[in-house]
């Protein structure tokens, strides 16, 4: 990190970002700073503009009004003093053509003036060591996306963007890839990713903004935007185990209702109706769900989350 970064704790600067395309406003008068270190994600259904207020804020498409500052720098027009301390996360299409990964990241590593060993034990480091020798067309989704993170991170850049780095790849894969972004931000990265996912969102961001139709419609910690909505608790409790009269009246009950006779309860208290209801011995097939990111977009636009 260089002294200066560290010093103002601030990586990204994003003021009155804005794009247009033709009657579409894609990008609607969009700040925020992301902190030196952080897990950032911008979080939205499809279209909503996460990739333009990327690409934006990277200094790869012109915003039509705002600015943005990298590390203390323009972003815009292109700043040549930001290559290096920035990495990119590519989409597979970027590729050169019937290379091998190894061959691929070397390929990118030289272009940042940065030697094939450096590049080799990049390989090792995503884990695709024993993938070496295969052409990039023969990799799984999983693996594609962390040779791109590879050439992304290739020249050890602080500032790191992602976008969906995760999109179209199995679950144990998806969390294969937490473990490896997390390292990379554990060495005080500072990574900026999009992401359709609620989960990715909640489970890896520091802070994320929720955004729908061009514009942020929250941002914060996603435990505190959970915590914002204060949302109750709902408790599932199996057939059987009480009467929906019993459940309404247990102390810190706020509403018990009837769904096709599971009773599911909601309350503001839940260790103290958990409680009662394992001193009635109904906690057989019992479930709890707290509220989600999905209940503050819910809040937010007054439709259900849709991907
Ligand atoms: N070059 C372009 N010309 C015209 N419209 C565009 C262009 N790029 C994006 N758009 C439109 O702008 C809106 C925002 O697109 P953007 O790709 O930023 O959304 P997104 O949130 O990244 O979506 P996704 O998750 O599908 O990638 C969409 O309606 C899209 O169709």
């Amino acid at each position: 990190m260089t002294s200066e970064t560290a010093q103002s704790g601030v990586a990204i600067e994003a003021t009155g970002l804005r794009k247009v395309y033709g009657d579409l406003v894609a990008v609607d008068d969009v700040s925020f700073s992301v902190g030196s270190g952080e897990i950032f994600g911008i979080l939205g259904p499809n279209g909503a503009g996460k990739t333009t207020i990327l690409e934006m804020v990277e200094g790869l498409r012109r915003p039509d009004a705002g600015s943005c500052t990298l590390l203390g720098e323009a972003s815009w027009p292109r700043n040549q003093r930001l290559l290096p301390r920035i990495g990119v996360q590519l989409q597979a299409s970027a590729f050169f053509e019937r290379l091998t990964a190894r061959e691929q990241l070397r390929t990118f590593a030289s272009l940042y003036g940065v030697g094939p060993a450096q590049a080799d034990a990049w390989l090792e480091r995503v884990g695709l060591g024993e993938k070496a020798d295969t052409r990039t067309e023969k990799l799984s989704g999983g693996q594609v996306q962390r040779l791109a993170i590879a050439c992304a991170l290739v020249h050890e850049p602080e500032l790191v963007f992602l976008d969906e780095p995760t999109a179209a790849i199995d679950p144990q894969a998806r969390r294969n890839l937490w473990d490896l972004l997390r390292s990379l931000n554990a060495e005080g990265r500072t990574l900026v990713l999009t992401t359709h996912y609620l989960d990715e969102a909640e489970a890896l961001c520091d802070r994320v903004a929720i955004m729908d139709r061009g514009s942020i419609l929250q941002l914060d910690a996603p435990a505190a935007l959970v915590r914002g909505l204060d949302a109750p608790v709902r408790i599932f409790v199996a057939p059987h185990q009480v009467t929906l009269d019993e459940a309404a009246a247990i102390e810190g009950v706020d509403e018990a209702v009837d769904d096709e006779s599971t009773i599911v309860v909601s309350t503001r208290r839940p260790s103290e109706v958990l409680a009662e209801l394992a001193a009635r011995g109904a906690l057989e097939g019992l479930q709890v769900r707290a509220a989600t990111l999905e209940d503050v977009f819910l809040d937010l636009t007054g439709r259900e989350y849709r991907a």
